[in-house]
């Protein structure tokens, strides 16, 4: 398996719940903003590693806004980076990316954007941090997490998938360039009838974290593919 996949196992949820429902306009478009919980059967690590986050509840946020039942509507997945998401970083394409989604979703009238606590691919933000002075050291962000005894991706996409589930949508228009993000989401039984890609202009800060993506964890990215070819 490559050092990027991950394996999507039954549902490890004991319950989730939706405990919040509120208005919530944005520069994007009107939408509603749903908190759910969802219940860890047991403790749950990414990997044989101290430092793992090892929570008993998972927390996630969906932003929905207009008609999401006549059509599969746009879904963006979105795992959380403070770095990039709040403070703007430029080491990553995370806000970018999240404004891509926003922007998709308020041209369309109608979307979801899953936002997932998922800091560092899983890893949580001080190993995201440590992960950070392995990469200025030279590393690139795939050897940076193998060297701090993380998997390359902690993530496996369960707690959005049972959200779509709770809210009735079965069939998606995912905004993504993860392969791993469509194939989890079949998996648990979501149909996933169109990819929209989710490439950003690419910035010299953040070309090799691009790279990487590319390159060791299979994510389609057009101009990097084009460069190979030519
Ligand atoms: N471990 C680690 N995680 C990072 C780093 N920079 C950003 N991230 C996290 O990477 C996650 C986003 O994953 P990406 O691989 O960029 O993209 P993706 O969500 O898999 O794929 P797309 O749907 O195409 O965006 C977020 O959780 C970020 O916090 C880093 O240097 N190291
Ligand atoms: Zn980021």
């Amino acid at each position: 398996m490559p050092p990027g996949a991950s394996v999507y196992l039954d549902m490890p949820f004991e319950s989730i719940k939706k405990v919040a429902d509120a208005d919530f306009p944005t520069r994007w478009g009107h939408f509603r903003i749903l908190g759910y919980e969802g219940l860890l059967l047991g403790a749950k690590p990414c990997c044989d590693h101290s430092n793992v986050p090892v929570n008993e509840k998972e927390e996630m946020v969906a932003l929905i806004m207009g008609d999401i039942y006549s059509a599969p509507p746009v879904v963006r997945i979105h795992s959380q980076c403070l770095t990039g998401d709040v403070f703007g970083s430029l080491r990553c394409d995370c806000r970018l990316q999240l404004e891509l989604a926003l922007k998709a979703i308020g041209d369309a009238g109608a979307g979801i954007l899953l936002y997932e606590e998922k800091e560092g691919r899983g890893i949580g933000l001080m190993a995201k941090l440590r992960a950070y002075e392995l990469q200025d050291q030279g590393l690139d962000t795939v050897q940076a997490n193998l060297a701090l005894g993380f998997r390359a991706d902690c993530r496996e996409f369960e707690l959005p998938a049972e959200v779509l589930k709770d809210l009735g949508v079965h069939a998606v228009r995912l905004i993504t360039n993860n392969p791993e993000k469509v194939e989890a989401l079949e998996l648990a039984g979501i149909r996933v009838v169109e990819r929209i890609s989710a490439e950003v202009e690419p910035l010299e800060s953040f070309e090799r974290y691009i790279q990487t993506k590319h390159e060791k964890m299979g994510h389609i990215l057009d101009s990097l593919t084009e460069r190979t070819v030519s």
